[in-house]
């Protein structure tokens, strides 16, 4: 498998399944990550996954993927999207293209979750499909938006029973 994908879940993912389940549904991290990956398999993608509580552990597993030759991440911040200067930087710093993700609708919330230190460096966001945006067509367009590459665009279409 070559092409490596890094997914992070910042904080408070860890809860997810018993946290808020009216706003981010029942399905448990693993069951997420999982799911992630399995989509990621089918296209031949290493995914690794990272889930922290903490702004500056984030920073270091950004820094780090650097080495290990990521070729994107996909991210859910939580809390840090609407706070932290400091992993915007990390991902700047690093040069790797991201993709921003989110369970809930943010924008349908309070109005401090409008405004995200990511958006406008992200080459792709998934807001409010709930855990499916972990799986499924938005996390396999994410890719193809990603990595821009055609023979995953062409699985997509092919996958997709929009255009079947
Ligand atoms: O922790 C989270 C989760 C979240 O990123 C989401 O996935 O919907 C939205 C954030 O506003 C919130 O702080």
């Amino acid at each position: 498998m070559t092409r490596p994908i890094l997914l992070i879940n910042g904080p408070n993912l860890n809860l997810l399944g018993t946290r808020e389940p009216q706003i981010y549904g029942s399905e448990t991290l693993a069951d997420v990550v999982g799911l992630a990956k399995q989509n990621a398999e089918k296209l031949n993608v290493k995914l690794y996954d990272f889930q922290s509580n903490h702004e500056g552990a984030i920073v270091d597993r950004i820094q780090q993927a650097r080495d290990e030759g990521v070729k994107g991440i996909i991210i859910n911040p939580g809390a840090y999207t609407h706070t932290s200067v400091a992993i915007r930087d990390a991902l700047l710093g690093v040069n790797i293209p991201f993709i921003e993700l989110h369970v809930s609708n943010v924008h349908a919330r309070e109005p401090f979750r409008h405004h995200s230190y990511f958006s406008d460096k992200a080459v792709a966001i998934i807001v409010g499909f709930g855990v499916k945006g972990y799986g499924t067509h938005s996390f396999i367009s994410s890719l193809v938006a990603l990595m821009g590459i055609p023979e995953y665009a062409l699985d997509f279409v092919a996958n997709s029973p929009k255009f079947a």
